[in-house]
């Protein structure tokens, strides 16, 4: 296996555990001087982040997270900076955890049971070395406070590895959890930096700490990396870029359909049609020709237009009343590449059936919950868990959206979207994606590459939009940024 591009290779918290015991076993490097080299790194990062900070607040864990910690200290009282710290438990005899609490002390540094606010002027800087990637249940008790008091400090908080409270696995936050200005995360990224909760995290810098390539392992996830689509050749005319046929727009409900078309022509496909039966769609072909919408009042009207289509964007505005259930049935019979989308999903739910060979899903985590008979607390307890498993039940390529965007193809792969932003929770953008990712199947894109490429092009046209404010973010504030990243160029 090719070295992983490590800024974009995800792993679980157990394959960096792997990880770190073949640096011990294979290369020999003790744990001691793993943790040294990973305290150096994230105190070299704390000193460029905050050069002013004379006073650091070090809160550490029992374990080897705590073990990094008390080597920050070491590192910043060499320095002569101010350092208190906080000790909660103590390190297991004889570990390294252990052996850096004692260098700690040796270097002159003094650690106190608990963090008693009144007794201790308010630092610079907090360290957050309470746990890293071995949390394994909700912090309680003096961890909650500690935890609570960190967040309360009102000052800027580097997480070691993890911020803790987050499930480096999962991001998901079992109770209470750290929030960091920047996280210093050693060897690996772990993938629960990088989904749901991540923010949390603050600024991930990965320090690989001088480990070849040689002890990576395939990755569990990758991070999506900026990109559009390769210049079109200059024969290229209409027909070469296929036809979109979005097929949705119940009465009252036209917005979504034609917001997906819109979108789909924007990506880039040749040709885009609209089938619907919402007057208002229909009214606006004399002002928007380019997107052809139909009035369809049932599969026989809608048939012609599917012979005609190349790939069908299915489920913006259709319901799940009997006009759009026919529409549906029809529509997955032709077996045309299709992405499937809003109520599309749900008739999905409530009727399982064949779906066509290439087909993309794209579940918000509500809708991925119906699909699997979980609660969408259960979804958000493990995002990758679900987006695998939905890809695998329904032999799809499958967008689980929310923080973090997955994507997830049937044989396991999965993608993670690092761009987006909170203006993106707003009416249409669901139907834009459908749209972008159907553009992209059109002009030839396999359904995982094409999900992959459409979610980073909706997320980052979604963020160059939220340059004038995430606040008033709409749809179709994403078009403009959205036709210059398809084409390669700067949004
Ligand atoms: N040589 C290495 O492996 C390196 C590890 N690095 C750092 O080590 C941590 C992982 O350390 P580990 O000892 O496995 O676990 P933690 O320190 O994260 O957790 C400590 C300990 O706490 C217990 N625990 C977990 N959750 C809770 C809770 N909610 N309440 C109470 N106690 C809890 C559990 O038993 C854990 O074992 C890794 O993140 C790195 O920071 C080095 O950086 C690199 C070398
Ligand atoms: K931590």
């Amino acid at each position: 296996m090719s070295a992983p591009h490590l800024d974009t290779a995800l792993f679980t918290p157990a394959q960096a555990r792997a990880i770190d015991r073949r640096a011990i076993d294979e290369l020999g490097i003790p744990g001691f001087e793993l943790m040294a080299r990973a305290a150096a790194a994230a105190y070299a990062q704390l000193r460029r982040l905050w050069p002013e900070a004379r006073h650091l607040r070090i809160v550490c864990g029992a374990g080897n997270n705590g073990g990094d910690g008390y080597l920050v200290g070491r590192d910043a009282l060499a320095a002569g900076l101010h350092v208190d710290l906080v000790a909660l438990g103590m390190p297991k005899e004889g570990g390294d955890a252990a052996l850096a609490r004692q260098a700690f002390l040796d270097a002159g540094g003094t650690a106190t049971a608990a963090v008693d606010d009144d007794a201790l002027a308010t630092p610079d800087v907090i360290v957050d070395a309470l746990y890293g990637t071995g949390l394994n249940r909700a912090p309680e008790g003096e961890a909650k406070a500690a935890v609570e008091a960190i967040n309360a400090a009102g000052v800027p908080v580097l997480a070691l590895d993890v911020p803790s409270g987050l499930s480096a696995d999962t991001g998901a936050a079992p109770g209470v959890a750290v929030r960091a200005n920047a996280t210093a995360t050693f060897i690996v990224h772990k993938r629960g930096l990088h989904t749901h909760l991540a923010e949390l995290a603050g600024t991930v810098v990965l320090h690989p700490l001088d480990l070849p390539a040689s002890i990576l392992e395939a990755p569990d996830a990758t991070l999506l990396t900026p990109r559009g689509l390769p210049p079109r050749p200059r024969d290229a005319h209409k027909g070469s870029n296929g036809h979109v046929l979005a097929v949705g727009g119940d009465h009252g409900t036209g917005g979504a359909v034609r917001m997906a078309a819109e979108a789909a022509a924007r990506t880039g496909a040749g040709l885009v049609s609209v089938a619907t039966r919402e007057q208002h769609v229909l009214a606006m072909n004399a002002a928007r020709p380019e997107l052809m919408a139909h009035a369809v009042d049932g599969p026989q009207t809608l048939q012609p237009m599917l012979d005609k289509a190349s790939v069908v964007a299915l489920g913006p505005g259709i319901g799940q009343a009997a006009w759009g259930h026919a529409l549906w049935q029809t529509a997955l019979d032709a077996g045309k590449p299709t992405v499937l989308d809003a109520d599309g999903l749900n008739l999905l739910h409530a009727e399982p059936r064949v779906l066509p060979a290439a087909i993309v899903l794209t579940p918000h985590p509500g809708e991925a919950s119906r699909l699997l008979g979980i609660t969408t607390a259960d979804v958000q307890a493990d995002r990758f868990h679900a987006v695998r498993t939905l890809a695998r039940k329904y032999a799809a390529v499958v967008v689980l959206k929310g923080n973090g965007s997955l994507i997830a193809a049937p044989d396991g792969r999965v993608a993670v979207c690092p761009w987006g932003n909170p203006g993106m929770a707003s009416g249409g953008m669901g139907d834009t994606l459908t749209g972008i990712i159907a553009g992209l199947l059109a002009q030839g894109c396999e359904p995982f590459d094409a999900a992959c490429l459409g979610v980073g092009l909706h997320a980052r046209a979604a963020d160059a939009a939220a340059r004038h404010g995430e606040r008033g973010l709409l749809a179709g504030d994403l078009l403009d940024p959205l036709r210059r990243l398809v084409n390669g160029l700067e949004a």
